[in-house]
């Protein structure tokens, strides 16, 4: 008998959640190893403090791409939490469950995971402060802000201006319609980020059945036969293995899972031999069907203040300081995307295809020696981003070397279909015609960028091949299905072919969802622990 009975690898969105519900009964013991350190940090914790981490070794695995030739051969940075909570712990806060046609794409080919089911499992995890309905959940362990109040006063102009454009006001994104405009809900409570760590596995960590070990890099599964039977993993330098009695967990996340599965001789066969690994299990299908979410922003100078005016002088630092530890209000304690909305590029669509993000702020002019994105402009700005939901451009993932510290090559292949340029082509127009409405049009000086001379099809898609990138919701790279010639696990997150050994996290997605990828990463710890418990009985 071993020490333990599961070993989760990752303790960000999934595996924090499968960690409180695997030791809820009492019955198991688990272990979960996280590379990185604690989330006990203030600009974790602050919820502006989102900009602090973008760039912060401490926190952030801070992958880059390999050159993409849809982003005009540029490289982008994809910055993925490395900290009790993962990624839940550096991102923006944005709480969205996806459209509930995403769901019974899931469930068609796996059962369980339809939008029934899919349904009641958010609704026991939820905890919405604007109340339970027949969508939202009451009483479960993940506050949900309702984010109604301290809005920057022209949130209320921007969905004005949508609805003037034919965009209406929709009052919860995650309710019975997606489409519309509004305010984004939040995994913020009481002014602090609410991350998966906050909600599950912080609560969880006072049982005695649970053991979290930090600062602790696994480097490859161990197998016996074709049966999972533990990890080995560094600590401080020091190479450890553990094993265990019941299952061994990959929730790493869509960039880390499948590189450790290559790493322990799970993925390509051809790939892993050349790499002179011993191939365990050939798959290609590990680290293949990258899907992710690509986003630009448009900015425009404003005639009246925003955040910049606020947030870039030391006496309105001193001032939101202030208003933040004496009233637990102001911008700090938002995120950055007060509202936004869901519409459709063209009318024939049957659901949306475009996210939209308003920040009543912009970072167009970095500080010298600064990196983009972390200083407001010296005068008033606003942006307005987008984002596609349902992509069909693919990359992968791929490990380029044995070395377990290295990291895995990533090709993300953005924009790399006619579909997602031709739908991103018609989404930034409809920026522009969100700008001209009156509520809006009135208020703005001058479009910052791209700038009134971008007019043409030809320059406003060089336009965001150069300025877009990544909205950091990579998915599907070890994704589920029935049928392992296509997918990696099946709908109990199992890896096919392999027993005792399942993978847990966003890498699992069968689809990419249309929205923000934390609320379905979470989802994925909570049924995947199910289905975890049932085949423990
Ligand atoms: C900057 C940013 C902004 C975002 N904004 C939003 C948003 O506003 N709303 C939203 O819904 N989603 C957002 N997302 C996406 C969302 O947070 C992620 O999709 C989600 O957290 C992924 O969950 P996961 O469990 O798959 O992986 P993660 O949460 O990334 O967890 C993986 C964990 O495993 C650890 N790990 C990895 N490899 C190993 C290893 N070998 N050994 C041990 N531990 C390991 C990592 O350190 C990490 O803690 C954002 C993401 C980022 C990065």
């Amino acid at each position: 008998m071993h020490d333990t009975d599961y070993i989760i690898v990752g303790a960000g969105s999934a595996g924090s959640v499968l960690a409180e519900r695997l030791s809820a009964s009492g019955k198991h013991k688990v272990v979960v190893l996280e590379a990185g350190g604690t989330d006990r940090r203030f600009f974790v914790q602050l919820p502006l403090g989102y900009g602090k981490l973008f760039y912060d070794p401490a926190v952030n695995w801070m992958y880059q791409t390999a050159p993409d030739p849809g982003l005009n051969g540029q490289r982008d940075h994809w910055p993925r939490g490395k900290l009790l909570g993962g990624s839940s712990s550096i991102n923006a806060m944005v709480y969205i469950r996806g459209h509930k046609a995403d769901y019974d794409e899931w469930g068609a080919e796996n059962p369980g995971w339809g939008w029934d089911d899919c349904l009641s499992a958010y609704k026991a995890m939820e905890d919405t402060e604007a109340g339970g309905d027949a969508y939202r959940g009451k009483g479960g362990p993940l506050f949900v802000s309702e984010n109604r109040k301290g809005l920057h006063w022209l949130v209320e102009n921007y969905i004005a201006a949508c609805g003037q454009g034919g965009l209406p006001y929709n009052r919860d994104f995650n309710g019975a319609e997606q489409e519309g405009a509004g305010t984004y809900q939040m995994t913020i409570k009481n002014a602090r980020r609410n991350s998966a760590a906050r909600a599950f596995l912080r609560p969880a960590m006072k049982r005695s059945n649970l053991q979290v070990i930090t600062r602790a890099q696994v480097t490859r599964v161990l197998f016996d036969g074709k049966r999972a039977v533990g990890v080995e993993y560094l600590r401080d330098g020091v190479a450890c293995a553990l094993r265990c009695n019941g299952e061994v967990i990959l929730s790493g996340g869509a960039i880390n899972s499948p590189q450790l599965l290559q790493l322990s001789g799970v993925g390509p066969g051809a790939l892993l031999s050349g790499l002179g690994l011993a191939v365990m299990l050939d798959n290609p299908n590990v680290g293949d069907h990258l899907s992710d979410h690509q986003g630009i922003n448009y900015t425009w100078r404003m005639k009246v203040p925003t955040y910049n005016d606020l947030l870039r002088p030391w006496w309105g630092k001193l001032f939101v300081g202030a208003q933040y530890f004496l009233t637990g209000g102001g911008p700090l304690a938002k995120s950055i995307n007060h509202a936004g909305g869901f519409f459709r590029t063209s009318a024939d669509l049957a659901r949306p295809n475009m996210q939209l993000y308003l920040q009543a702020f912009s970072t167009l002019l970095p500080k010298a020696g600064e990196r983009p994105l972390l200083t407001p402009d010296p005068f008033p700005g606003l942006s307005i981003g987008l984002s596609n939901c349902r992509p069909t451009s693919r990359g992968h993932i791929r490990i380029h070397t044995p070395d377990a510290l290295a990291h895995p090559t990533i090709t993300a292949n953005a924009f790399s279909t006619d579909h997602d340029v031709a739908e991103m082509l018609a989404a930034v127009k409809y920026l522009r015609h969100i700008a001209a409405q009156p509520a809006l049009a009135d208020l703005i000086a001058e479009e910052l960028r791209p700038g009134p001379a971008v007019q043409s099809d030809a320059d406003l898609i060089d336009d965001f091949r150069q300025r877009s990138g990544t909205v950091y919701h990579p998915s599907c790279t070890a994704r589920m299905g029935r049928d392992a010639t296509t997918s990696v696990v099946d709908a109990g997150c199992r890896v096919h072919g392999l027993q005792g050994l399942r993978v847990i996290d966003a890498s699992a997605f069968p689809n990419l969802i249309a929205g923000n990828t934390n609320a379905p990463s979470m989802l994925m710890g909570w049924k995947g622990a199910a289905a975890v418990l049932a085949d423990a009985r």
